[in-house]
């Protein structure tokens, strides 16, 4: 059996590498996992918003997966932006074939400054497909939001709304990011098995935070690619994310990108220390 740890995003792009496939990659690479990728749509986007959407079709999405799944068998499948409810289908429909790989579902539904990458009345689609045959689903506030139907401003209403995505969407396990909420970084994860577990992190006062989301499901599909434990995953998603948002890069005219090798910053010669 080889051991080469290996996963798979599925998603759209972001020409800037800050989020989308880009993000995943990197994150891949900088987690010691071969990282390969099944791109869903194109997207002209920078730091300050969504310029443009252009999906693929849903036979050549369906070619890239073929090609990555009879060649390179991943250890764990991320899937982020998903524009439209027929690639929802298809994708429900092989991970259901390959029910054995461990699934992240990161339920993507818009950029930073708020622009859509999801239209709204697909949203319910996503809800029934994707995030029912998830091994964990990763949704922001906003997305958790719109996936269970409530209003989050608490800790507490987290702790609810991750137990009743589990309960009543199919999800095996959830786990809520509290980005966008004040205080700590918060966020809140829930399964059947384990129960609630809050994880926390110092807040880092930046606004260059452009897909700290598609970090944290990529670092968190890397680690259970390598089979460590959900717990273990969780964890070391929440620091990787925490180090590539303090150690910021200062880069874009908006909501610049995060710091993908900042994990490692300690070893690196001071002129790759760019916080300032
Ligand atoms: N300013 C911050 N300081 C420290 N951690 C943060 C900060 N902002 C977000 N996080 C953490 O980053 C991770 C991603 O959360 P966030 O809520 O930003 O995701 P998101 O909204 O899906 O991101 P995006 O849509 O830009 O990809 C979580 O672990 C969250 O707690
Ligand atoms: C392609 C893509 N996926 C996800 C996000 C959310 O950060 C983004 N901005 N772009």
């Amino acid at each position: 059996m080889n051991s080469v740890y290996r996963a798979l995003t599925i998603a759209g792009t972001d020409p800037t590498g800050g989020a989308g496939i880009q993000a995943d990659l990197k994150t891949f690479q900088e987690l010691e996992v071969y990282g390969m990728s099944v791109i869903t749509s194109l997207v002209a986007q920078n730091t300050t918003g969504v310029q443009a959407i252009h999906d693929l079709p849903i036979e050549f999405i369906e070619k890239q997966f073929y090609a990555v799944m009879s060649d390179i068998y991943p250890n764990a499948i991320k899937t982020g932006m998903i524009a439209q409810p027929d690639m929802m289908a298809l994708l429900k429909e092989k991970l259901e074939e390959h029910h054995l790989v461990t699934y992240v579902c990161d339920p993507v539904m818009m950029a930073k400054n708020g622009d859509p990458l999801l239209e709204k009345h697909v949203r319910a689609t996503l809800r029934d497909t994707l995030v029912a045959v998830s091994s964990i689903v990763t949704p922001n506030i906003a997305e958790a939001e719109d996936l269970i139907e409530m209003k989050i401003e608490t800790v507490e209403d987290m702790k609810k709304a991750a137990t009743r995505i589990v309960k009543e969407l199919g999800a095996k396990s959830a786990i809520i990011k509290g980005g966008s909420l004040a205080g700590d970084a918060v966020d809140v994860f829930y399964s059947t098995s384990e129960g609630i577990i809050v994880f926390e992190a110092p807040r880092t006062d930046t606004k260059h935070t452009h897909g700290t989301g598609c970090t944290f499901s990529a670092a968190l599909c890397a680690e259970l690619a390598k089979g460590s434990s959900i717990y273990q995953s969780v964890h070391k998603a929440k620091q990787f994310t925490a180090d590539a948002i303090y150690w910021s890069l200062n880069l874009g005219n908006g909501y610049g990108p995060t710091n993908h090798w900042a994990h490692r910053m300690q070893g690196l010669p001071t002129q790759y220390n760019t916080k300032g």
